[in-house]
């Protein structure tokens, strides 16, 4: 099994069919030539590493309100393992969790709908974070509507299908600090526990030289390692796409593990993953290039179907 690097700045029809191909079969590549300005990224990256070397308390101020979905997680509140019925103890690693800077109007269709939609709350400590990870955000919500023409290409269907679908699509940006750990972890305890993401579609920045990303290939089951590449994002797409196009593409079980887990002390690791969906009132049925044998799910809607899994991942 390979997890390819694909320049998506070519043909957006040859790019579909090669990211078909992968799609079917891996369900993770890594794109370059995505025109993600770099200054963005790293200012992105850069401020939010400044934001985890605050002292607990400051970073507390922006703490996730009970039931909340944005704001700052603290160490180990959420077992990813557990959004797949596990009982795993939880993930070693805090995060920042930024939807829509400027959401879309209203109304909402009910109070989930409204909760993806709330206003983000940021640290007074560090006020540039506002400006830095908007930036990113809005550069993500470019990419996935790019990258979502170039899967429709891919699927057979025109380059507009998704666009009405996913127009207000919830989305989150979520930087995560795994901090060195001088204890050896609980046993099953990783880095971020295996799972299969939710939506439609992942877009990662991974760091460099920090291994530790790996995808499940279920034909050795095995684990393969995802290498940070410079410049790239790391693609994946999610149980809600998977769903979409009737298992014709395949939503890829990862976890992240400590590489260094048995020596004395295991180094930091920071990533920023980008989680896209499709609008909360989009039915997902499947896709019309799709049918082949026949649907082998219900209609649902996506993002009541969404709100059940971060539901059971977070304490
Ligand atoms: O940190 C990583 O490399 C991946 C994290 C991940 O898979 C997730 O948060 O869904
Ligand atoms: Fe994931």
């Amino acid at each position: 099994m390979d997890v390819p690097v694909i320049d998506i700045d070519r043909d957006p029809a040859a790019v579909g069919r090669e990211i078909d191909e992968t799609l079917r079969s891996v369900g993770f590549f890594q794109i370059v030539g995505h025109g993600v300005p770099t200054e963005i990224a790293d200012g992105c990256w850069d401020t939010a590493r400044a934001f985890f070397d605050l002292p607990l308390e400051a970073k507390r101020e922006i703490e996730r309100a009970p039931g909340g979905l944005y704001g700052y997680f603290p160490m180990a509140v959420e077992s990813l393992a557990n959004s797949l019925d596990g009982m795993g103890p939880g993930d070693l690693k805090e995060s920042i969790n930024v939807g829509w800077p400027t959401p879309p109007p209203g109304p909402y269709a009910d109070e989930t709908e409204a909760a993806l939609f709330a206003p983000n709350i940021w640290p007074s400590a560090l006020p540039e974070l506002r400006p830095a990870t908007e930036a990113h955000f809005g550069e993500m919500q470019r990419l996935s509507h790019r990258l979502l023409s170039i899967f429709a290409l891919g699927l057979g269907l025109d380059a507009g299908y998704f666009a009405d679908k996913t127009s207000r699509s919830p989305a989150a940006l979520r930087v995560i600090d795994y901090p060195e750990q001088a204890a050896p972890p609980e046993d099953g305890q990783l880095r971020a526990g295996a799972h299969t993401d939710y939506g439609t579609l992942t877009i990662l920045r991974q760091q460099l030289g920090r291994a530790g990303l790996q995808v499940h290939d279920a034909a050795t089951d095995s684990w393969i390692d995802i290498p940070p590449v410079e410049g790239a994002y790391v693609i994946n797409i999610g149980d809600l796409m998977a769903r979409w196009t009737n298992d014709r593409w395949t939503s890829t079980l990862h976890r992240v593990i400590d590489p260094d887990a048995g020596s004395a002390v295991s180094a930091r690791r920071q990533s920023m993953p980008f989680f896209f969906n499709a609008d909360y009132s989009q039915v997902i049925e499947c896709l019309p290039t799709c049918v082949g044998d026949g649907a082998r799910y219900e209609p649902v809607l996506a993002g009541p179907h969404l709100a059940g899994k971060t539901r059971k991942a977070v304490a």
